[in-house]
Order: C-alpha cells, then sequence, then structure tokens
C-alpha cells in the first residue's frame, strides 16, 4: 500500500517530504524492520521506540510514524498519539480483517481462558473453522502459536486476525486484558459479541485503583457498538451476580444477556450439585429448562459454562447442540489438572494467581477434601504487591498446610516476595520454601493417603521468570517426578 494512501486513514497529521513510497511492512520494533518497513516510535513504559529510530532507517524503513519532529532521509508522518495511529494503520493495512469474523472478546478477572476455550469448542463442535487468542497461545483450527501478551498488540493483533480471515477461520474467540484496554490494543476491533465474567482485585500495580480498572474493563463494552451494526446483532453477555454487573450493562449501547447463580438473570443455574468427578445443574433460560452434567468441577466452573451457553444462543447455535458440547469438556490445560502417577493422594494444579480465583478453587477442594489440605502458592513479581498479603491469608484460612513459594519473581527478590505475604498472616501456621521444586517435593513427601495437595498460580506455564532467566519449570511434571521419588 502507498504511504498516502495508508495515512489517509489518520487524523489530521503533518508529514515532512513528498515522497510516497510503498509500504511492505509496519513494525513497531525497530528489530522487525526490513526495506519498505513503515516503522512506528511508540512511548513505551520502559523505552522510548523513538530511540530506535535511526537503527530502523538503517534497516531500509521506507517512512516513520513519530509523535516529534524528526530530521530523516525518510517520509516522516507526525501525529499526536502513535501507540493508537498504529491501530488505526494495522486495521486498514490488514484491510479491516476483524469485519470478516464473528469475534468474541472476554474480559475479566478470572475466566477468561476457561470460558474462551469452552467457546472455541461451542463453534467447532457445530463445524465453523475457530481461531483463538489468549494467554496460552493464538491457535487457528489446531495449529498453535506462542504468545508474548494474553492480548497482542493492536499491530500483531491484525495481523493475527489478517492470517485467521486468509486461513477460512469464520469464528474467533479471545481474551482481552484490562491492560488492553487501557493500551488500546483492540481499537479497530469489529466485536459482535463481548463476555464480562468477573472483577475482583488483580493488576493495581499497574491501574492503581479498582475504579480505573473496572473503567478500563468496560471499555470493551463501550466499544461494541450498538444493538444493530453493520447489519449484525451485538450482544453483551453479563454475569449478573458481580456487583459491578450494572457498571457494564450501562456502558454499552448493545443487546444485554445476563447470566448468574445467585440474581436472577436470562440464564440461570438452579440446584448445583457436586462430586469430585463433575457437576450437574439446571439451566434455566428463554428456551425452557435443561439439566447439564458436565466433567468441570467448582462454582466459578458454572459461572464459565453459562457465559458461554450464552454467547452460543445469541449465536442461533442450538440449545441442545450447545449443551453437548459443554458436557463433552474435560478441562482446560493446567485449570484444576489432576496429576495421576498412582498416589493414594490428590494433587491439583491450577492457575489461580489473584485473591478471588485462589479463595474459589480452595472451597472448591474443601468441598471434597476428605484429609489435609496442603497448598503450594507465591505471587508473582513486578505485578500488584497489594494482592500478596491476601493470598497469604486466603492460603492460611483455606488449607491446613499453607507452603508459600516463589511464583515468576521476575525483577524483584523472592524473599521480599514473601515477606509481602507474611505480612497478611503474621501469628498463623505456614511454611516457608523459596524454591517452588522443594516447595513442591515438601509437601508429596509428606502427604498421607486421601490428603489434598493444590499447586497454585502457575497451571499451564512451563517456565519460571527469575531475573532476565527463563528456566524450564512445569508444576505438573515436577509433582509427577516428586510423586515418582517416594
Ligand atoms: C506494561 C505493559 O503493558 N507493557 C506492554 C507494552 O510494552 P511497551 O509498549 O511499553 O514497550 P517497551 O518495551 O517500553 O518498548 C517501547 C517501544 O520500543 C520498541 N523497541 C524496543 C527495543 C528496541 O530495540 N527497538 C524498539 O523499537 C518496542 O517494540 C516498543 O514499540 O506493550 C507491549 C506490546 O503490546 C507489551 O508486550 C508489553 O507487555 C509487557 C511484556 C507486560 O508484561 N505486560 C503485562 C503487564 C500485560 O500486558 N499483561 C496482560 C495480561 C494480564 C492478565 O491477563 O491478567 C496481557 O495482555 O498480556
Ligand atoms: N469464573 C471464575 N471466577 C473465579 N475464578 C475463576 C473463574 N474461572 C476460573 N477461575 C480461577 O482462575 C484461574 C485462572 O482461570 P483462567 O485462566 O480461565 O482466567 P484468566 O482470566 O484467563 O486469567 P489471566 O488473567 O491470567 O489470563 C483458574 O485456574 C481458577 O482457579
Ligand atoms: N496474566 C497474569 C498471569 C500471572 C501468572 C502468575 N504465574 C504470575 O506470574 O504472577 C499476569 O501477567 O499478571
Ligand atoms: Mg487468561
Amino acid at each position: 500500500m502507498e504511504l498516502h494512501t495508508l495515512i489517509s486513514y489518520l487524523q489530521p497529521y503533518r508529514v515532512f517530504s513528498g515522497e510516497n513510497p510503498m509500504i511492505t511492512s509496519i513494525e513497531n520494533d525497530s528489530r522487525n524492520v526490513q526495506p519498505g518497513s513503515l516503522f512506528i516510535c511508540i512511548k513505551g513504559f520502559t523505552v522510548d521506540g523513538h530511540d530506535f529510530v535511526s537503527n530502523a532507517v538503517q534497516q531500509g524503513a521506507a517512512a516513520v510514524l513519530s509523535e516529534i519532529d524528526i530530521d530523516l532521509p525518510v517520509p516522516v508522518v507526525v501525529v499526536q498519539n502513535t501507540r493508537r495511529s498504529m491501530a488505526v494503520l494495522a486495521d486498514a493495512f490488514f484491510e479491516q480483517p476483524s469485519k470478516n469474523l464473528y469475534l468474541i472478546g472476554i474480559t475479566g478477572t478470572n475466566g477468561k481462558t476457561t470460558t474462551s476455550h469452552l467457546i472455541e469448542k461451542i463453534f467447532s463442535d457445530v463445524g465453523k473453522k475457530t481461531g483463538l487468542i489468549g494467554t496460552m497461545y493464538t491457535k487457528i483450527g489446531e495449529e498453535k502459536s506462542e504468545v508474548k501478551n494474553t492480548t497482542p498488540d493492536s499491530l500483531t493483533l491484525q495481523r493475527i486476525f489478517k492470517e485467521m480471515v486468509d486461513k477460512g477461520v469464520k469464528t474467533t474467540v479471545m481474551e482481552v486484558s484490562s491492560h488492553a484496554l487501557d493500551e488500546g490494543r483492540i481499537h479497530g476491533c469489529d466485536f459482535d459479541i463481548a463476555v464480562f465474567t468477573n472483577l475482583t482485585q488483580d493488576h493495581l500495580d499497574y491501574h492503581k485503583t479498582m475504579d480505573e480498572y473496572r473503567n478500563a474493563k468496560c471499555l470493551l463494552f463501550a466499544q461494541l457498538g450498538s444493538a444493530f451494526q453493520h447489519e449484525r446483532k451485538k450482544y453483551a453477555i453479563i454475569n449478573m451476580d458481580d456487583q459491578a454487573s450494572n457498571v457494564f450493562i450501562k456502558a454499552t449501547a448493545a443487546h444485554v444477556l445476563t447470566y448468574g447463580i445467585d440474581q436472577s438473570a436470562d440464564l440461570q443455574a438452579i440446584n448445583i450439585q457436586m462430586t469430585a468427578y463433575g457437576t450437574t445443574f439446571e439451566l434455566h433460560s428463554p428456551f425452557g429448562k435443561h439439566q447439564i452434567s458436565m466433567q468441570l468441577i467448582g462454582k466459578f466452573s458454572v459461572y464459565n459454562v453459562l457465559a458461554s451457553i450464552g454467547v452460543g444462543i445469541v449465536s442461533d447455535i442450538p440449545i441442545e447442540k450447545i449443551i453437548k458440547s459443554i458436557e463433552e469438556v474435560k478441562g482446560v490445560s493446567g485449570r484444576f489438572e489432576t496429576v495421576d502417577a498412582g498416589q493414594n493422594f490428590s494433587v491439583i494444579v491450577d492457575y489461580a494467581h489473584t485473591p478471588d480465583s485462589l479463595e474459589n478453587v480452595l472451597l472448591t477442594v474443601k468441598q471434597f477434601a476428605k484429609k489435609r489440605v496442603f497448598v503450594i502458592v507465591g505471587c508473582g513479581g513486578d505485578r500488584d504487591r497489594s494482592k500478596r498479603p491476601l493470598m497469604a491469608e486466603i492460603a492460611c484460612r483455606y488449607s491446613s498446610n499453607p507452603i508459600f513459594t516463589s511464583d515468576n519473581p521476575r525483577s524483584e527478590n523472592p524473599i521480599q516476595i514473601l515477606n509481602d505475604m507474611e505480612a497478611g498472616v503474621i501469628g498463623k501456621d505456614f511454611k516457608i520454601i523459596v524454591d517452588r521444586r522443594e516447595a513442591i517435593r515438601s509437601a508429596i513427601h509428606e502427604a498421607q493417603e486421601e490428603d489434598v495437595i493444590l499447586i497454585a498460580g502457575k497451571g499451564h506455564e512451563t517456565y519460571q521468570l527469575i531475573g532476565d532467566q527463563v528456566i524450564n519449570f512445569d508444576d505438573r511434571q515436577v509433582a509427577k517426578e516428586a510423586i515418582e521419588e517416594r
């Protein structure tokens, strides 16, 4: 695309040089620039992309998008906000790919990955080619690619959408993180459905207050558009049991379908019964009453299922087919995943890394535990410090044998993170074992028949981030090895 055609999508800008080169790619990382690229300089949280402009030009950038006037031998387009402009340009450059996708966005503190997998299954079971974007990977049909963020930056996102469209994807389900919303990573996305799972404390390092965090999440619903737009109906699927539900409803002009357990809602789960092997409940919906018997465990799983059923219903998928898909789901990798190496006690690996998710998962474990409950838990470095004492307190409240350990300390001193956790449980009984492998081994060696060990926080992760090192580490593998050592 010629530079002038591309930048015609922008709001007023200044351009230096009358040249009109052919733009063959857009890049926001100087290290990826090739001859013909438009290099976009982003002022980041750690570095300023404007500082890499000379590298970009040396590597052949055909033009530069900047927030400041720079004297360069290639055309420089100056805009007020390059991050916002990047979303506009990426959408235009890749020919507005999200318009050709049935796009479902999921936001909320917990349950995004789980719910997106449930929704993906519902759609693929009715024969749609699906795409999925989230914490674990990007998936096109069965083909998976690694990701850096839960929600990629706008440029990467539009590139993925374009690849999805080219590969015949019809329905894309994506997790939308609060960081992504705040940074405008999803500007330019034409969503058909937005789902709200829940809002509890996380990421206050970034958003500072719960109000700001909620406002960021609301942006998905504001961006959804009107109830009927571009010949398509738009829906917001909202959890009525969450205190913030009404704020989310007010934020959207789209149609609203609600779900809940405790509050009355369009889709409601009644008479929930749980065993250690699954959950049953009665679904009351606009289509009548249906009995559901699923393999997923916990009240929190019922919420994820209700949200997914809501998406299926507003997408005109017959309710019987939706229910069949849900009942077939065994679980999502690293979410309440059991490790079985022939031992006579239970080991569960779960991705709970917020106070609310830890409480939910421990409450679920306690419902079935016949003997002691061990929990091995840590808190991520360079993340919300204020959740550390809360998570420690929850671990002590609901387990007989809490062990605090490391979970991706990143640039922080692991001992300092553990000190922050300890501040929430002064005078309580717990162990501290800094090395996560040793913490897991200790619990497994101590466990007796019918005890339960919950290993929380890392779920599907296959690494431990210590300083700037990425060390191979998989809770499931480490637990298996420890069981075999016994
Ligand atoms: C704090 C934050 O949100 N940071 C995100 C942000 O980085 P940034 O824009 O500030 O980038 P930066 O590293 O300062 O660099 C600025 C610019 O210089 C460029 N650069 C840099 C070096 C160089 O040699 N040349 C060059 O051109 C960079 O490409 C970039 O364009 O934008 C990047 C691209 O979108 C993200 O990858 C990055 O996420 C970092 C890795 C991160 O840790 N983010 C977390 C907090 C996050 O976003 N998490 C949520 C999930 C939360 C949840 O689900 O619970 C997520 O969506 O992943
Ligand atoms: N609806 C829910 N409500 C509360 N807790 C939940 C819910 N669903 C899952 N959880 C808990 O939260 C953990 C993380 O779930 P999941 O990965 O689906 O959430 P997420 O929103 O994608 O998280 P992230 O913000 O890291 O992407 C699970 O392992 C489980 O302990
Ligand atoms: N999306 C979350 C994942 C946290 C996972 C946990 N293992 C940690 O590293 O804190 C985050 O980036 O805050
Ligand atoms: Mg996720």
